[in-house]
């Protein structure tokens, strides 16, 4: 299994100066660890009521997840103040299935819900034949690789000028990037949601950012948890709301300070899931040309489906 990776094909990311180096795996794109981890993630033994947080990088996954543990985890606290997310990464909260399998099964009868950003044919058999909610987050593609731009670069210790956004841009735009094709990420949780609408949750980033109260009131009700009228009146949703906003999770020490373990090999540092949180920011990279190649290719790849991404 370790040399697997040799016999895909692979793709050296040269805006990152040869630094990384890509692998088609069932599909997409990932890091040479991948296949290793996948295959592991596919053991898993899903239970019916598992729920799943899915998403492609970069498109609102620690926010999802912070969100989706406040709401599921509320009863069990005296005020939100005591919230462990004010003490801990969101990701070490609600665990990815590829990164920390041992984890999610020795907590599994406390908290069933995973997240992962597994494609949707690469996930657990068991997930899909024991009917487990998903939950898939997504994002507009520009902001997406404004962020994954600079989570790599730094996650490489570039600076700006040494990462030539453009060439990321393209890149990108071939459909080579963590966990991409992008938009093939997107289109096949979409086709099966639309064969299985009863388990799937679509949310879009900039939706929970202009409605967060419906949003997370959705997002309740979904995860079998939804607020009483009494919880309503007590400002419940607000509270978790404000909880889990990029304001208060981006300045908790826990965030700004520490390292996550993605594996045994890999640790990155908190900050680096805590960007700027803004709508637009592609605005200060595209040009004209970009706007208009990356509109293009999202009319053609997504224009059936409904969905909005640009
Ligand atoms: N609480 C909260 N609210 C709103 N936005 C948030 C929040 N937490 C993180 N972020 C922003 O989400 C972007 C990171 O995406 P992901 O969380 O999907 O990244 S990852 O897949 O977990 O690596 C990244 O976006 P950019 O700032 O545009 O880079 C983060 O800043």
């Amino acid at each position: 299994m370790e040399g697997i990776y040799k016999t895909l094909p692979q793709h050296t990311c040269t805006w990152l100066q040869g630094r990384v180096t890509l692998y088609k795996y069932q599909g997409f794109w990932n890091a040479q660890n991948f296949p290793k981890k996948a295959i592991l993630a596919q053991s898993y033994e899903a239970q019916p009521r598992d729920v799943l947080l899915c998403s492609c990088p970069k498109t609102g996954t620690t926010w999802l997840k912070a969100l989706a543990f406040a709401i599921v985890t509320r009863k069990k606290l005296d005020e939100v103040g005591n919230s462990p997310l004010l003490t801990t990464l969101p990701h070490d909260c609600v665990p990815f299935l590829e990164n920390h399998l041992e984890k999610i099964k020795e907590n599994h009868s406390n908290f069933p819900i995973l997240g992962t950003h597994l494609p949707y044919s690469s996930l657990p058999k068991s997930v899909i034949d024991s009917n487990c909610k998903i939950v898939y987050i997504y994002r507009n593609i520009k902001d997406v690789i404004v962020s994954y731009y600079h989570y790599i670069r730094e996650l490489m210790k570039l600076s700006v000028e040494e990462a030539p956004f453009e060439e990321a841009f393209d890149e990108f735009c071939q459909g080579i990037s963590s966990f991409g094709p992008y938009w093939e990420h997107i289109l096949e949780y979409w086709k099966a949601s639309q064969e299985r609408p009863e388990v799937f949750l679509f949310m879009k980033y900039e939706d929970l950012k202009k409605d967060p109260t419906g949003n997370v009131k959705r997002l309740a009700e979904f995860l079998g948890h939804p607020f009483s009228i009494e919880e309503e009146k007590a400002g419940m949703v607000e509270n978790i709301i404000q909880l889990c906003s990029f304001d208060t999770l981006s300045n908790l020490e826990v965030n700004k300070s520490g390292k996550y373990q993605a594996d045994e090999h890999f640790a990155l540092e908190h900050r680096l899931f805590f960007r700027k949180a803004t709508d637009g920011d592609w605005e200060n990279y595209f040009t004209e040309e970009m706007k208009d190649k990356i509109d293009k290719l999202i009319d053609e790849k997504m224009s059936a489906t409904g969905l909005i991404l640009k």
